[in-house]
């Protein structure tokens, strides 16, 4: 049965919930599962802006129906052409058929390579800034390409002054219970996963980000409707900033991530030496990762959390430890920058660790490497203690020198 909510004069919340995917995009794990989100307005003319994933369909065409109590639906707005909002187009046209989708040119040419719907007279056009009547509320349309794919566009409704931000602003996580970011505790409950959907699915289009974020400041905005995660009506500057901070590849925190690889434990032993180490000098942020044991998503998100990394694996068949060598292209395909990095490689009888991962962070923008990278020879002896107090030192005096506290 149909579970709606109205977010503002005739604005509905239509969407719901997915707790049992596994993997979002059959890559990301989504231990909270993940919330479709779409808005119905109910006006002289109806609108829908965006629709949800093929799982909950069910659920959605009956809040629809519900929420239309009757009438037909006038508009579809598709501000994004990804599959996860966009499962229900063809079940909408079928059951509106005079239904005007509303897009732009990139829009329609995706709907057509996705669907068979041969109903181009149903489509309607917008252009940058273009606005449409509704009745008591109006529409306008600013685009945001590569905000993460090339059609998208965000919705602002004049009235309300609500943005429909399509997947910017979005999060990982099911409802729980509420829609309202207002209505749970937004820092436990989700900001690392909202981090964590930013960092590996928008993450690399920052320029595009800074773009649109600066367009939208001339708007005046008091509701964000995201298609993922809650609807943001008050302390929309903190989602803002985050996202503005995120997008500049400006860290959030002074600290350090330790990730490393290990097969028999020896660097492993030098990472938690590092580790202890600097937790003698008094640093206290910091997150340690076997880059084989946790998904790479989390181990981006905090990398694009924290201000340092320290980075550890061995040399493997004369290259790099495959899962971390993987993880890294991951890292630089997201266009991570700005960091500081120490080094750590193994090998038992020739390294090449070091000068891979070398290379591979060099290769990265706004990169700076901290310290002598340290090489460990099968395992690390007593005579080398000084050396790793030396790194030690210098990644401690990096943090401090950045404004640690
Ligand atoms: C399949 C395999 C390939 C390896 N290839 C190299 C190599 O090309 N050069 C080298 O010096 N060591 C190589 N090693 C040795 C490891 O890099 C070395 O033993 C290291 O100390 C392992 O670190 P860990 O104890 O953290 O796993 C290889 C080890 C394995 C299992």
């Amino acid at each position: 049965m149909y579970y709606v909510q109205e977010i503002a004069d005739s604005i509905h919340w239509v969407g719901g919930s997915d707790r049992r995917l596994e993997r979002f995009e059959n890559m990301f794990p989504i231990p909270h599962g993940v919330a479709y989100n779409s808005y119905l307005i109910m006006d002289e003319k109806t609108a829908l802006i965006d629709t949800v994933d093929s799982s909950i369909s069910a659920l959605y065409l009956e809040n629809v129906t519900h929420v239309l109590g009757g009438r037909s639906l006038d508009y579809l707005v598709i501000n994004h052409m990804e599959p996860d909002h966009c499962a229900n187009i063809e079940e909408l046209v079928r059951r509106y058929p005079d239904v005007k989708i509303v897009g732009n040119s990139k829009t329609f040419q995706f709907i057509e390579q996705f669907y068979s719907l041969n109903k181009s007279e149903n489509y309607c056009e917008v252009k940058e800034g273009d606005q449409l009547a509704l009745g008591k509320h109006t529409l306008q349309f600013f685009f945001a390409p590569m905000v993460h794919w090339p059609e998208v566009m965000v919705t602002y409704e004049q009235t309300e002054k609500i943005l429909f931000s399509a997947d910017a602003f979005g999060t990982f996580g099911a409802h729980p219970g509420t829609i309202f970011s207002d209505q749970v505790d937004f820092e436990h409950v989700y900001l690392d996963e909202a981090r964590r959907y930013y960092a590996n699915i928008v993450g690399k289009y920052g320029i595009q980000v800074q773009a649109a974020l600066k367009k939208l400041a001339a708007l005046e905005i008091r509701m964000i409707c995201s298609v993922h995660g809650p609807v943001w009506r008050k302390n929309l500057a903190y989602i803002l900033d985050k996202y503005d901070r995120w997008s500049r590849y400006e860290p959030e925190q002074k600290g350090v991530v330790l990730l490393y690889a290990s097969m028999y434990g020896n660097t492993e032993n030098v990472m938690n030496r590092i580790a202890g180490k600097l937790g003698e000098k008094g640093v206290r942020d910091m997150r340690m990762y076997d880059v084989s044991k946790t998904h790479p998503s989390y181990i981006i998100a905090d990398a694009w959390k924290y201000s340092h990394m320290v980075i550890g694996a061995p040399t493997y068949n004369m290259g790099l430890y495959f899962v971390m060598e993987a993880l890294l292209h991951e890292m630089a395909g997201l266009n991570l920058q700005n960091r500081k990095v120490a080094l750590v490689g193994n090998y038992t009888w020739a390294c090449k660790s070091v000068p891979i991962l070398r290379n591979l962070i060099e290769n990265m923008k706004k990169m700076q490497i901290v310290g002598k990278p340290f090489e460990v020879n099968s395992a690390m002896k007593a005579a080398q203690e000084p050396e790793l107090d030396k790194l030690v030192e210098d990644i401690y005096t990096s943090l401090i020198a950045d404004g640690y506290q």
